[in-house]
């Protein structure tokens, strides 16, 4: 049986930004696979080069065993593709507004009319779907565009960042719906950059930083290949550079340490990788006593996907999400992304 989704060493470039360096990974059918990475890691562009949006400059990318990039026309038929954000007509209904959309999927009439109302109940739409979209809060615009794409019943869905903005009781009724989708039996490929997110609902998953693949699996093989416990330590609120070095050594002589990180951008604190099951925290703060520096926090966890992705690019998902910020021109963007 092909796999939902193959791609294999992707690239991209617009101008001289290497959006996507050479990205590989593998969709099966019927689970959730995550793209997890910060803004402008590369998932949008990896997403859109697969739904035939963008065009790669090379790399070889299949739908249910269509190449997307030979038989683009066929390749459509298989996915439903839900943007990050849909520029909706506010005076439509939400009713008129899927009637379009159907339209454009060429469904029959009378397919199109129980579509439409099968999806406006199952997204808890139906009392709303003659109100004009203007109208609607962030969650139910949300859930119309979910809707929108499940129009032609795609054997996979395609959702860019689709909880981007929504309070956490409208992400939930997404992660739920996403969940009853793979139920039924529909493959979901989801882009996020919010960790919680895919470590709730991926099945599997691929870490995405700077157009490159750090990592693949599931969020708990992922979790275990990063070994121990964690434990965070500030030495103080802000520590100066030659205390965390100092740190750094002596706590590399405790047997039970296995790795010890110096987080600049977090007002170098160290974050530890310390044997399981051990009760390293006494230990620690007595040993650091030892050498004439105190301990203003120190908290022992399990490895969470921030850890893999800490492991795999030495700093934090929230970092790498502060360093993005601020790079990047939006709008010369979306006017370039309108051409490509
Ligand atoms: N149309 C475009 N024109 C020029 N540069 C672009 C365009 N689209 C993306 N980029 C650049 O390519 C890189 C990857 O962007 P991309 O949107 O794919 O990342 P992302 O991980 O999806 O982030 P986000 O969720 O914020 O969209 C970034 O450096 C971005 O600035």
């Amino acid at each position: 049986m092909a796999a939902a989704v193959v791609i294999e060493h992707l690239k991209k470039k617009y101008g001289a930004t290497e959006a996507v360096k050479d990205i590989s990974f593998h969709v099966e059918k019927g689970e959730i696979f995550g793209l997890l990475g910060p803004n402008g890691a590369g998932k949008s562009t990896t997403i859109r080069c697969l739904c035939t949006l963008a065009k790669p400059d090379e790399g070889k990318i299949e739908v249910c065993g269509v190449s997307v990039r030979d038989r683009p026309k066929e390749a459509r038929k298989y996915f439903g593709y839900v943007a990050q954000e849909v520029a909706l007509d506010k005076m439509l209904t939400g009713r008129e507004l899927l009637k379009l959309q159907a339209a454009l999927y060429h469904l029959p009439s009378a397919l199109a009319r129980q579509r439409i109302e099968q999806l406006l109940n199952l997204l808890g739409l139906q009392d709303y779907g003659d109100q004009k979209t203007g109208t609607y809060s962030g969650g139910l615009r949300r859930r119309l565009d979910l809707a929108s794409g499940l129009l032609h019943q795609p054997q996979l869905l395609v959702l860019d960042e689709p909880t981007v903005g929504l309070d956490i009781e409208s992400r939930f009724v997404m992660w739920d719906f996403l969940r009853q989708l793979r139920e039924a039996g529909t493959t979901v490929l989801i882009t996020s950059h919010y960790l919680e997110e895919i470590d709730a609902l991926a099945d599997r998953l691929a870490i995405i930083d700077r157009g490159l693949v750090l990592a693949e699996g599931s969020p708990s093989q992922l979790k275990d290949q990063v070994g121990g416990d964690r434990v965070t330590l500030r030495i103080r609120e802000f520590t100066p550079p030659q205390e965390a070095q100092q740190a750094k050594q002596q706590l590399q002589t405790l047997p039970f340490v296995e790795e010890v990180i110096i987080n600049e951008a977090q007002g170098h604190s160290l974050n530890l990788v310390v044997q399981r099951d051990c009760n390293p925290l006494t230990q620690i703060e007595q040993n650091l006593q030892s050498i004439g520096l105190p301990t203003f926090s120190l908290a022992q966890s399990r490895p969470s996907l921030d850890d893999v992705y800490l492991a795999a690019t030495g700093r934090t998902l929230m970092d790498a999400e502060l360093a993005a910020a601020g790079t990047r021109d939006i709008k010369k963007e979306q006017k370039q992304a309108m051409k490509s």
